[in-house]
């Protein structure tokens, strides 16, 4: 399903009156960055890229909606049939779906006629900003696991079946190696995993009755919920004499999963009865409401999990629910020339930084696996061996550098161009596996949990002189 008509009243409003007021075939540049991370984090893991090119790409509008903005009465015929014809002339820049993103850096430019490029705000906004919120999310939980597997356990509280399934794949894109979620399974190819609800204990006589009927139909694969009624005294030790059956008919134990109380408590007794048991191979699942904080805090108590089920608070990212990525303006076409435009705020980190731009990841020159910095350059601009480079973050006190001896990678490539979309990475392993090379190569100081340290950005020298000229000229 595409979704040309999800946007805001307005953009349509702007559209019809920039068709009767200007050329209209007026070319147009946007930006599409944040200014903070959530969970004041020092970088956004970029996702959604794949969905923004394919609606943007096919963007067209059927009968029933051009019959459903007329019947508005606010827009004018001959703009609705300019709408009934048009097709996508846009080209998009972008960063590569899994790359860490920093604030005020463009993850994605826009360009073509000003009417269809203001009629995608919304939507490519609303792809962007949720799906990079999720990927974000589950890199802070999988980074806390230490490389224990983390199943995406959300759909039932995802904000909608779209937020659901989306989501599974930015959790995925992320760290997470699988989900519950059966359609995101289908849809995007990423294994399926999960083990049985309390209801499937309740509808037996008693839980072990329970636990060995689901033994005797997944023999190989039985994970089985130990917290119905008494993980201690009921739970483990059925599960214990099943498992001891199933080895003794030749099957493979597999798991527990504990869904309530004090994780790290009931998780080492759950071990120490089963290693007691000779049963050292049955792996210990964790769920329960958790997040990145009680994660590290179960990990640094050395409680013995080997994977952990996570749902409501990674689906909806309840900690920070939101991130306000945003759609600037950065140039304006005026009879063939691309002119910069600027808004200006009384705060100064609202200011926009105008002009076609690049943004390039910098390098030690001795040391080409670990970034340093990033740098925002104006797209026409060569970066020269040394250069002079300003701060971008406003706070910044020492606000002027001079940078040598680094190598530059430039992070934003032609996707889309008309109906031509550039062969993008589309495997949500495959964008995983980019997602953790590009992480790795920034400081670890920038991946602390808590008070990471500031990854600078720098504008080159042209373009902080470009937006100071453009700030002179309006105030
Ligand atoms: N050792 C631990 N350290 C930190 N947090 C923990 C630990 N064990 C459990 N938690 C977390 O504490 C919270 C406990 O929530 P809650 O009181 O609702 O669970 P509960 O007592 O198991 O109840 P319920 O049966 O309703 O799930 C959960 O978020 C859980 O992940
Ligand atoms: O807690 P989450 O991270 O979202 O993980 C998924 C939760 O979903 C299930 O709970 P269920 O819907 O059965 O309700 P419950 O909270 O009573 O266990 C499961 O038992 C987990 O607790
Ligand atoms: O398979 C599971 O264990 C599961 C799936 C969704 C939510 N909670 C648990």
């Amino acid at each position: 399903m595409s979704h040309e008509m999800l946007t805001d009243l307005y953009e349509f409003s702007m559209a019809n009156g920039y068709y009767q007021t200007l050329p209209h075939d007026k070319q147009a540049s946007f930006d599409v960055f944040y200014r903070n991370a959530p969970d004041e984090d020092s970088f956004v893991l970029s996702a959604g890229l794949m969905q923004i090119i394919e609606e943007v790409k096919n963007w067209h509008f059927t009968k029933e909606d051009i019959d459903y903005l007329r019947a508005l009465n606010k827009f004018s015929d001959e703009f609705l049939t300019f709408l009934k014809d048009a097709k996508n002339k846009c080209t998009i820049n972008a960063m590569t779906e899994g790359t860490p993103l920093l604030p005020r850096e463009p993850i994605l430019t826009i360009s073509g006629p000003l009417i269809e490029v203001q009629l995608l705000e919304t939507l490519v906004l609303n792809i962007f900003n949720h799906q990079s919120l999720i990927a974000t999310k589950a890199w802070q939980i999988t980074h806390a696991a230490q490389g224990r597997a983390v199943m995406e356990f959300g759909a039932r509280r995802a904000q909608g079946p779209d937020a659901a399934t989306y989501g599974a794949r930015a959790a995925v894109i992320g760290g997470c190696t699988s989900t519950s979620n059966v359609l995101a399974g289908q849809k995007f190819n990423i294994p399926v995993a999960g083990t049985m609800a309390h209801a499937w204990i309740e509808s037996f006589p008693d839980e072990l009755t329970a636990f060995k009927a689901w033994a005797k139909i997944y023999p190989d694969t039985a994970s089985l919920l130990v917290d119905t009624y008494d993980v201690v005294k009921s739970g483990v030790p059925n599960a214990i004499k099943v498992f001891q059956e199933l080895k003794a008919q030749g099957h493979r134990p597999l798991s527990i999963r504990i869904d309530s109380g004090d994780i790290t408590r009931l998780a080492k007794k759950a071990r120490q009865m089963f290693d007691d048991a000779g049963l050292s191979e049955v792996k210990i699942t964790a769920s329960n409401a958790l997040d990145a904080h009680i994660v590290k805090s179960l990990l640094n108590e050395e409680a013995p999990i080997d994977n952990f089920g996570i749902g409501e608070r990674l689906i909806t990212s309840s900690s920070s629910p939101v991130l306000s990525g945003v759609y600037k303006m950065s140039a304006l076409e005026n009879k063939g020339q691309w002119v910069p435009k600027i808004k200006i705020s009384n705060s100064r980190e609202k200011i926009t930084l105008p002009g076609n731009k690049q943004v390039y990841r910098l390098y030690s020159r001795n040391d080409p696996k670990h970034a340093f910095a990033d740098i925002i350059a104006l797209a026409d601009e060569k970066l020269r061996d040394k250069i002079t480079a300003i701060d971008s973050d406003v706070h910044a006190t020492n606000d002027v550098v001079t940078l040598t001896d680094f190598t530059a990678r430039p992070l934003l490539h032609q996707v889309l161009a008309g109906q031509k979309a550039a062969p993008i990475e589309t495997d949500t392993f495959a964008i995983q596996k980019y997602a953790k090379e590009q992480i790795a190569e920034l400081p670890k100081e920038t991946k602390r949990l808590v008070n990471p340290d500031h990854y600078p950005v720098y504008l080159t020298k042209k373009l902080a002189d470009l937006q100071k000229k453009l700030i002179a000229e309006y105030k």
